[in-house]
């Protein structure tokens, strides 16, 4: 797909929200999160961490007793808790055939809200249900249960793809891959570079967080914008990867702790 135009540090560097003297924690952005499940404790763990290491004025955490007690152990900075959002990132570490009652619940009421949002893991089948602006980030297999299409399918022919899924289902996609593809607001874009170590579990719950702080120091993005800080996202990602891994294998812990440094790089 050659009209997907490779997104470059420099268009990266310009969608960092960099603070300014007068901003507080609210005006920074908050991200609403609501990820996790009994059966995954582990992805809003690390959505979280990444979120705030990617820079956001404030977490707010909703989610199970188990998931909640640990997204606290390892990130106090994270509020546990409803309250006002600039936008939402939900789903990673969720199983949509086993939705969690309480969660549920509230990513009905999040969804009402028609904010910036971020659908990942299980709320990904929730995308025709969403009103605000929507980014969605499957893998092949995600995006091939959402359009009834087989994953095969998808992996040969990804860009094409990640274009018709913008298109039927109105939002902006991610298709995450070794070569991830953007599509939204008529803009088309790719990002290569992250080390093949970075196939392992996990990873997809990080991006997930480095996505929905850009979101949410950004609450103001149509489709089109979305599309370039879903790239955005994809890119820190992968210098993050490259980062930790230093030629080796890594934990996604250790791509989340590469986040500051990496951002930091982008803005010298
Ligand atoms: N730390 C956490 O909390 C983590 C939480 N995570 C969360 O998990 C949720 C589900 O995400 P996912 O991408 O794994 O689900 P999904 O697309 O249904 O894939 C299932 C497919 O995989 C295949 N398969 C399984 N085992 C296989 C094997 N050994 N070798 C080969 N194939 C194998 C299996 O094939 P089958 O066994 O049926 O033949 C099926 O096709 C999601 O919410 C995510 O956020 C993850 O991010 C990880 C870290
Ligand atoms: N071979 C690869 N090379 C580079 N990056 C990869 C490769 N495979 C997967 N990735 C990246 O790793 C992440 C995997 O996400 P995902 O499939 O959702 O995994 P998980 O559900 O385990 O978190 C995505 O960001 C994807 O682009």
């Amino acid at each position: 797909m050659s009209d997907f135009l490779p997104w470059t540090e420099d268009d990266a560097a310009r969608r960092i929200r960099i603070p300014e003297p007068d901003d507080d924690k609210y005006t920074r952005g908050v991200l609403g999160i609501i990820t996790g499940s009994e059966q995954y404790p582990g992805a809003a763990v690390l959505g979280v961490e990444a979120a705030l290491r990617t820079g956001v004025g404030m977490v707010r955490y909703l989610g199970g007793e188990r998931a909640g007690d640990l997204v606290l152990q390892r990130r106090p900075e994270a509020v546990l808790g409803n309250g006002r959002v600039q936008a939402w990132l939900i789903g990673s570490g969720t199983d949509a055939a086993h939705p969690e009652p309480r969660s549920a619940g509230w990513v009905d009421a999040a969804l009402a809200q028609n904010l910036p949002t971020v659908l990942d893991g299980g709320a990904i089948e929730r995308v025709r249900d969403t009103g605000g602006p929507t980014v969605i980030t499957p893998h092949y297999r995600e995006l091939g249960r959402v359009l009834g299409v087989d994953p095969a399918e998808i992996a040969s022919d990804a860009g094409g793809w990640a274009r018709r899924a913008s298109d039927a289902l109105g939002v902006t996609v991610l298709l995450k891959g070794s070569r991830t593809y953007v599509c939204g607001g008529g803009i088309e874009l790719s990002v290569t570079g992250a080390p093949a170590w970075t196939a392992t579990a996990g990873a997809g719950d990080a991006l997930g967080g480095i996505l929905g702080a850009l979101v949410a120091t950004h609450a103001d993005s149509d489709a089109a914008e979305l599309a370039r800080l879903a790239a955005t996202a994809a890119l820190i990602h992968g210098l993050a990867a490259e980062r930790a891994s230093g030629g080796g294998p890594f934990t996604i812990l250790d791509l989340a702790a590469a986040v500051p440094a990496t951002i930091a790089q982008l803005l010298r």
